[in-house]
């Protein structure tokens, strides 16, 4: 179990501000949660469905909070760029958020846990029009050891390939994201610098919540129903978490369960990977029912004929391919039977009709373990004799958190070479 401590006297000053301005805690207030930064603790025993915390609409910082001059000069800009932007270099108009601002992790913090920042050769630098500059034969073993969905690539040479995925990874679009931003911020601010507008670009990023502003008749795009919400943003993360609703009149969390005095509690960010949460938030979970492996790679570019490709579009199974604690989904066993059989014996897998015989399964099993299984496997191994190698070159809680990912990436490919039956020879 964590330890807990008291939050210190800047997390007091900012929550009696907060009910200053009229959001409602209900027993419960931040700690010090080792290993977590700050979270959210049961001050007392907690029943099922208590409300614990009420945010008022008018305490939101979102776009209507900046002022209309201020906005002008961002023409172009994301929603989650101009939210950093005022927060970075607001002035004057930031300062009542003083207080809130104090209680956020620091630079340093973002710099152990943030994919994003870690040093250039763990992962593909950008070339001047944003686009990663890797190429083929020019190998540097430590640029692979991040996980290959976060990061768009692979490290073993038989793989090496099928990078295309790099365009989708989550680290190369939160990369193009923030350089698209700092564009725009970098023309109106020209005396600023990138590192102080990256830190309050990474605090939207981990701290922001969906909303949508009210006033706009028209659906939001998803990405633009951005805000910040003050000491909601206290809560941690699990794949269990309490119920957290909004509506026009604000934000409001409240209890799934019953809690102990002293238990920590969380809010659910979202169905996501560990791989997801790692790039996006700067963490992954010990046990997380929504991880899985993503394994569109492997049926990309040579890996699969024209016609197969056309066949598996055609019935609406190409692409999306995943692996999970239970083995390889439903569509890659599809997409594997579409190489291993014929057109009539794969019809029937689809329709759900075991017309398979030995032979055929076992021609079915050892192209999913040749094709995917086996080099996966080998591309966490490989990631952790790097990580070995790293010494001190990368950040300790880098490291830290690569090795665990990919022993738990290696153990779900263990769990399906076992689920699928795999015999080593
Ligand atoms: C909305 S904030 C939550 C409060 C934050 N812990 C703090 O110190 O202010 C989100 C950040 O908290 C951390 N976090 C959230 N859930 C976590 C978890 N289950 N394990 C580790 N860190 C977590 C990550 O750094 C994440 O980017």
């Amino acid at each position: 179990m964590s330890e807990v401590s008291p939050p210190g006297a800047h997390h007091e000053v900012f929550t009696a501000w907060a009910k200053q301005q009229g959001v409602q805690v209900n027993a419960v207030g931040p700690a010090n949660i080792s290993g977590l930064g700050l979270g959210i603790i049961a001050q007392r025993r907690i029943e099922a469905g208590e409300l614990l915390c009420d945010v008022p609409a008018s305490v939101l910082l979102t776009i209507n909070t900046i002022p209309e001059d201020f906005k002008k000069l961002h023409e172009g800009i994301t929603v989650h760029g101009l939210l950093a932007s005022f927060l970075a270099f607001g002035g004057p108009d930031t300062f009542k958020f003083s207080c809130w601002k104090n209680t956020w992790p620091s630079m340093q913090d973002f710099q152990e846990s943030m994919p994003i920042l870690w040093p250039s050769f763990m992962r593909e630098p950008l070339d001047n029009h944003g686009n990663p500059h890797y190429t083929i034969g020019q190998r540097e073993d430590l640029a692979f050891i991040l996980p290959p969905a976060v990061a768009g690539r692979w490290a073993h040479d038989q793989m090496r390939e099928f990078w295309k995925i790099r365009d989708t990874a989550p680290l190369y679009r939160q990369e193009k994201k923030l350089k698209a931003d700092w564009d725009v911020v970098s023309r109106v601010f020209p005396l600023e610098t990138l590192p102080v507008y990256t830190y309050y670009w990474l605090i939207v990023n981990t701290r922001s919540f969906y909303f949508e502003v009210s006033g706009s008749e028209v659906a939001q795009n998803h990405d633009d129903c951005m805000v910040l919400c003050p000491f909601v943003d206290y809560f941690n993360h699990s794949d269990h978490g309490c119920r957290v609703d909004f509506s026009e009149k604000g934000y409001t969390v409240t209890s799934d369960r019953m809690y102990d005095v002293g238990e920590q509690i969380f809010t659910s960010y979202g169905s996501h990977s560990n791989d997801f949460l790692l790039c996006e938030y700067g963490f992954i979970l010990e046990n997380n029912r929504y991880d899985c492996l993503p394994l569109d790679d492997f049926f990309s570019g040579k890996r699969i004929n024209g016609n197969s490709k056309k066949s598996l579009e055609k019935a609406g199974y190409f692409g999306n391919y995943t692996l999970d604690s239970d083995g390889v989904c439903f569509r890659t066993q599809v997409a594997i039977r579409r190489q291993a059989l014929n057109t009539y014996h794969w019809k029937k897998f689809m329709a759900g009709v075991d017309t398979e015989d030995e032979e055929t399964r076992v021609a079915v099993v050892t192209l999913l373990h040749n094709r995917i299984l086996l080099p996966y496997e080998r591309e966490a191994e490989e990631a952790l004799q790097h990580l070995e190698m790293t010494g001190n070159a990368i950040p300790p809680g880098a490291k830290a958190t690569l090795i665990t990912r990919w022993k738990q990436i290696r153990q779900m490919i263990q769990q399906a070479l076992l689920v699928h039956e795999f015999r080593r020879r």
